[in-house]
């Protein structure tokens, strides 16, 4: 068997399409743009990609983006007004902290205290704790944009052994939840978690982000899988891979995810998605 790709990159361009045609009907009644606020504190490589992708996708599809490229020294109290400022902004319909955050900022208080109704990321307890009563309101993009890979690959979810490899509060968890909600059989490992290869191999749905190069080999995946792989590695030689063997991995999958072009490029059209919903949703109560 050799796996179809599932294209992330082409299935984020559609989202950003609708959006975009949701937008103009939204100014054309006379509404104002939904406002995305971007705050990045530093000068990670990584980071600076992602945010200007998250700006550029704000731009195309017509939002009002709000930039804060703050100083690397920037201190926990500046960002904690900033954040409060915004909270009270009108405009702004989402507000998003990119991370990682540098070392002497405590990123958690920061995320807890933007507004449940404006945390375009998910990441708030309230978000995470709607999720787990299964009845999401913002969910968090990574795992949102994954069940959004695995819905246009067809495949029925329901009663489906899933195995999520990798426990963190920002992927892995609200991932195995959003499964969970699906109807799958859901299974978390994380580092103490003996036998891997068990698991992996016992995965109708293999979701793997832990962010290791090789964690999962790819002659471990079960016959006719669905493979998500959410490990964005960067090699010297400046390609990019993912946590599982690719290659192996593909002639044993039904479906599977490329890096690049895989999951990443949902995440974006995940957050763009996320903050209509706000700006319709939650703070103008409008139907489109
Ligand atoms: N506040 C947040 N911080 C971070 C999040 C997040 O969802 N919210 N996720 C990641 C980074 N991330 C978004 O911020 C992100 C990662 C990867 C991609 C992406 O499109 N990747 C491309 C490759 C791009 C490259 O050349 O490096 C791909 O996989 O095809 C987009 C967004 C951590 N921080």
């Amino acid at each position: 068997m050799s796996a179809q790709l599932i294209d992330g990159k082409s299935i984020a361009q559609s989202i950003r399409e609708q959006v975009k045609i949701k937008v103009d009907t939204m100014t054309s009644k006379g509404y104002r743009p939904p406002g995305l606020a971007v705050i990045l504190v530093g000068q990670d490589p990584a980071s600076e990609v992602y945010v200007n992708g998250k700006r550029k996708a704000c731009k195309e599809v017509g939002f009002k983006s709000f930039s804060y490229d703050l100083p690397s020294e920037t201190t926990q109290q500046e960002l904690e007004s900033l954040i409060q400022s915004l909270n009270e902004n009108d405009e702004v319909d989402g507000i998003l902290l990119q991370l990682p955050v540098p070392a002497h900022i405590d990123s958690t208080p920061l995320l807890d205290m933007i507004k449940p109704d404006k945390d375009v990321d998910g990441f708030h307890p309230f978000n995470l704790g709607k999720l787990a009563q299964r009845a999401p309101q913002l969910e968090s993009c990574t795992p949102k944009g994954i069940m959004t890979l695995l819905k246009s690959t067809g495949i029925e979810l329901k009663g489906k052994e899933a195995v999520v490899v990798g426990a963190s509060n920002h992927v892995g968890r609200p991932m195995s939840l959003e499964l969970l909600l699906s109807g799958c059989t859901v299974t978390t490992t994380h580092r103490f978690t003996k036998n891997l290869q068990e698991h992996v191999a016992r995965a109708d749905i293999l979701v793997v982000a832990v962010g290791k190069p090789g964690i999962v080999d790819g002659s471990w995946v079960k016959e006719g899988a669905t493979v998500i792989d959410v490990g964005i590695n960067r090699l010297d030689n400046g390609k990019l891979i993912g946590d599982i063997g690719f290659d192996e991995a593909q002639k044993k999958a039904a479906f599977i995810t490329p890096v690049p072009g895989g999951v990443g490029p949902m995440t974006i059209a995940t957050l763009i998605e996320n903050t209509l919903h706000a700006a319709t949703k939650l703070h103008l109560n409008i139907e489109l």
